[in-house]
């Protein structure tokens, strides 16, 4: 399928950051220099934040996301936000499975796995996250890496709920570090990502699904990765924290 006919996607995830407050100020200051975008934009933001960015987006094309949900409706779950919870809202996206929440909260491709069907259940759109470690790369095993991930994270999700999911890869290298991947390296595993969909669910299913790039990508780097055929969108973190950061990423997707 022809790259120009799947959405691309810019989001930023905002991570632990902004406060309420701060929310509606950049949301109210991005609306206006988005407005003629010719891609989606989502902004995930911290849970406490959803309520004010979903007023301040009202009638925007800005779409809203979380950070994280649950996989269970409701329960002894202390700290925990469901995706029913996010679904009441009338939240669309939630990320999931960000290396972070991997890295420094015990995220497994197991629970990824069931929030990510929670997320489906609840008629939300998941934005799951895969990338390798730096010694990985080095170890030369990140088609392995990203492989299994794919697999456990979407073992047994619908053909029909993957072309509802969005993949973001993220070299765990590249994050808040400054150091992109190359295009060339971001394209060689978003299609490898494909091809692995492609073997799972089949040819047309995968040509379906968004795959973004995530890591250090910012105004002047967006260009190049965004030209890949299987670069379909990016997944920002620091330069969403800013609006004439965010624009201009937004703008050469809208190309
Ligand atoms: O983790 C990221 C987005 O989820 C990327 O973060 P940075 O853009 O700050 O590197």
């Amino acid at each position: 399928m022809d790259k120009s006919k799947r959405k691309a996607i810019i989001a930023g995830n905002w991570k632990m950051n902004k406060t309420p407050s701060e929310a509606k100020a950049l949301l109210t200051e991005l609306a206006p220099m988005v407005k003629d975008a010719d891609c989606e934009v989502i902004a995930c933001v911290p849970f406490v934040d959803l309520t004010v960015a979903l007023e301040a987006t009202e009638g925007t094309n800005i779409q809203i996301g979380a950070e994280n949900c649950h996989w269970e409706e409701s329960g002894a779950f202390t700290g925990e936000i469901s995706a029913q919870m996010l679904a009441e809202m009338g939240v669309p996206y939630v990320v999931l499975g960000h290396s972070e929440r991997r890295q420094y909260f015990g995220e497994t491709d197991e629970t990824v796995n069931k929030r990510t069907k929670a997320a489906l259940a609840h008629g939300l759109k998941p934005i799951v996250c895969v990338g390798e470690l730096l010694w990985e790369r080095e170890c030369d095993i990140t088609e392995e890496v990203i492989a299994r991930q794919i697999k456990l994270d979407l073992f047994g999700v619908s053909a029909e709920d993957v072309k509802k999911t969005v993949i973001a890869y993220e070299p765990v290298w590249a994050i808040g570090t400054g150091k992109t991947a190359t295009a060339d390296q971001a394209e060689e595993v978003c299609a490898f990502i494909r091809a692995t969909l492609a073997k799972l669910y089949g040819q047309e299913v995968a040509d379906a699904v968004t795959i973004q790039y995530g890591g250090s990508m910012n105004a002047g780097n967006c260009e190049e990765l965004l030209s890949k055929t299987d670069v379909d969108g990016g997944l920002i973190g620091g330069a969403s924290l800013v609006a004439e950061k965010f624009q201009p990423i937004v703008a050469a997707a809208s190309k």
